[in-house]
């Protein structure tokens, strides 16, 4: 039951219908290049507030001299997913394309509404121990909405505004002021791109809220982690200032797209506050889902992204070195190594080049079956032949090399090392099915799995989405042991899934349409335990109890490459 009796789903309407309710036009077909200031509690006075109808001018009692109070928004989540670099990381800094995934780690935000005479907004990032507050009326509006300063919600930002970042630098110093410089340093990071992002957006007639965030990324692996917040944070900011439609049932592919857009182009300006200079491949896969194609031949121009929508959805095996690495360190190593051997090093960043070239002829292939061992052995040899380019760059870690070692061993899958190298993850795609296993330097055919394990002529399209096996749980299990006790983390994910998703109301129904539903409070938010606790908060069925993808009760995606969502 939701703790609020209020708050089942029946009670409440998606953004997208309220909005429709409040103007009877969208946003999207009409941006009137205003952001709207009011909640949908002052915009529809008439919604019903605690379950009962406050009385209307229109309605047969006399006009009430009394000034209503707004109902309160409900709360309500976003998420939005991680990636991985999965062909051609170090040559996309020399021109080559590389193809980047989304994965089913994801960053989840609770956006909680606070009675009006609070006036503060107040983030809640557990994850890195920050909490802070600020009053709404002591930000400087002044100088965000200042004549020709103000940004549209639709607006394509590329840089960031000195006088923006000049007038929010004394709050952000006041952030963690005395937490160790390492700290801090991240406190200050994630304060900027919230504040950046909630000035240019939001205004001083905001309702008051708590943004509250939890996330099952590796924060600083190279998995996206920022970039997923951001994407967050902007999807939030525009669904409470209603400029985005849906996700709803038949969005149409180009609606669906242009809302992703919208996120997109604040979660690069969140990037922006948090790294500086971002490339713009992460918040594009982490609004979009699903992978892309990207390559940046010239560093003056906008990158080419070509969205991969036939990439298909894999289980996939990461696993987090847990030693820190410095992208910056080693781009400058393979600078390095080109300088001092041009030629052989050109010839490999070439070669890492034609590995991404030959898995994007692969997946946009009409004729392309991605259930076909076939399929899933050319993507794996080009991860196998990857890795080992990557070695040759000098860009491994001997604990990427343990990790292959260990993961190569158990004949599970092929495995990679993902992003800048140097430490952070590796990702191994597994093979459909490992008929061997190897135990002191035997091999065994294995036979004590189940029947669609135990045959050797094995329908690939069953096996390669899933890992439901009991063979595969034992080694997966058998390897988790192993790496945990070398000091390593294993997450098992999906590689091409969802980009950013709204939960509206923060409801889980489980399964019941017809009860009131659990509502997600921040209580319990902050007490979930680990990945598999906030997951199961918020509605998301163990990957290992499904086949194809992971279940989100209750979430809805802007899917174009469905054309609705599921
Ligand atoms: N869960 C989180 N909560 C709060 N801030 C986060 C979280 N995850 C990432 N960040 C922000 O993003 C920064 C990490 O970015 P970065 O070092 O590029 O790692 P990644 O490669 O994972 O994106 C952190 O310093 C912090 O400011
Ligand atoms: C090494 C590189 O190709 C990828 C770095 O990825 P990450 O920082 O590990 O996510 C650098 C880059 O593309 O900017």
């Amino acid at each position: 039951m939701a703790a609020n009796g209020t708050l089942g789903r029946k009670k409440f309407e998606s953004p997208a219908n309220l909005k429709q309710r409040a103007t009877s036009s969208s946003a999207t077909q009409t941006p009137d290049g205003s952001p709207i200031d009011t909640m949908p509690g002052q915009l529809l006075p008439q919604m019903p507030s605690n379950g009962l109808t406050v009385p209307t001018n229109g309605d047969a009692h006399p006009p009430m001299l009394r000034k209503y109070s707004s109902p309160m928004m409900p709360p309500f989540m976003v998420s939005a997913p991680g990636k991985v670099i999965v062909y051609g990381e170090h040559a996309v800094v020399h021109g080559k394309a590389a193809i980047a995934a989304a994965i089913s780690l994801r960053s989840y935000l609770l956006v909680s509404f606070l009675s009006k005479s609070h006036h503060t907004v107040t983030l809640r990032f557990p994850d890195i121990k920050l909490e802070h507050t600020w009053a709404i009326d002591e930000l400087p509006w002044h100088v965000f909405t200042a004549p020709g300063k103000k940004r549209n919600y639709f607006d394509l930002v590329t840089s960031l505004d000195p006088d923006f970042l000049a007038a929010i630098e004394p709050l952000i110093e006041e952030v963690s002021p005395r937490a160790p410089e390492s700290i801090r340093k991240i406190h200050q990071s994630s304060a900027k791109m919230f504040l950046y992002l909630f000035l240019s957006l939001a205004s001083r007639k905001t309702a008051p809220c708590v943004y509250t965030l939890r996330s099952t990324i590796p924060i600083g692996a190279g998995l996206g982690s920022s970039a997923s917040i951001c994407v967050c944070m902007s999807a939030a900011l525009l669904l409470q200032i209603r400029a985005l439609s849906g996700p709803h049932q038949d969005q149409p592919p180009q609606e669906c797209e242009l809302q992703i857009e919208r996120i997109n182009r604040w979660a690069f300006v969140g990037e922006m506050c948090i790294h500086g200079n971002p490339s713009g491949v992460d918040n594009t896969v982490s609004s979009g889902g699903k992978a892309v194609l990207f390559q940046r031949k010239d560093y003056n121009k906008p990158p080419r992204v070509l969205p991969l929508r036939n990439f298909p959805e894999l289980p996939l095996l990461l696993v987090d070195t847990r030693q820190s690495r410095s992208t910056a360190i080693e781009v400058a190593k393979v600078a390095t190594l080109k300088a001092g051997h041009p030629a052989l090093t050109e010839n490999i960043l070439d070669a890492i080049g034609m590995v991404t070239e030959s898995a994007h002829k692969l997946l946009i292939d009409p004729n392309l079956d991605p259930s076909s061992h076939a399929f899933l052995k050319h993507l794996g040899d080009l991860i196998t032949i990857n890795h080992g380019l990557l070695v040759s760059l000098g860009v491994s870690h001997p604990k990427l090399e343990r990790i292959r070692e260990l993961i190569d061993y158990t004949g599970i899958g092929w495995t990679k090392l993902t992003g800048a190298g140097g430490g952070g993850c590796a990702i191994t795609i597994l093979k459909p099915q490992p008929t061997t296993t190897h135990t002191n330097g035997h091999v065994h055919h294995d036979t004590s799995s189940d029947e669609s394990d135990a045959s050797s002529d094995v329908d690939c399209s069953a096996s390669i989405l899933s890992t439901g096996t009991k063979l595969k749980h034992k080694i997966l299990d058998t390897l988790e042991v192993k790496l945990e006790r070398e000091g390593f983390e294993k997450f098992e994910t999906t590689l091409a899934g969802d980009g950013v998703g709204v939960l509206w109301p923060a409801v889980l129904h489980n399964g019941n349409e017809e009860e009131g539903g659990e509502e997600i409070d921040q209580d319990k938010f902050l007490r979930a335990e680990g990945t598999e606790g906030i997951e199961r908060l918020v509605g998301v069925a163990s990957m290992r109890k499904t086949v194809v993808r992971e279940v989100r009760e209750g979430w809805k995606f802007w899917r174009p490459w469905e054309g609705d969502f599921a």
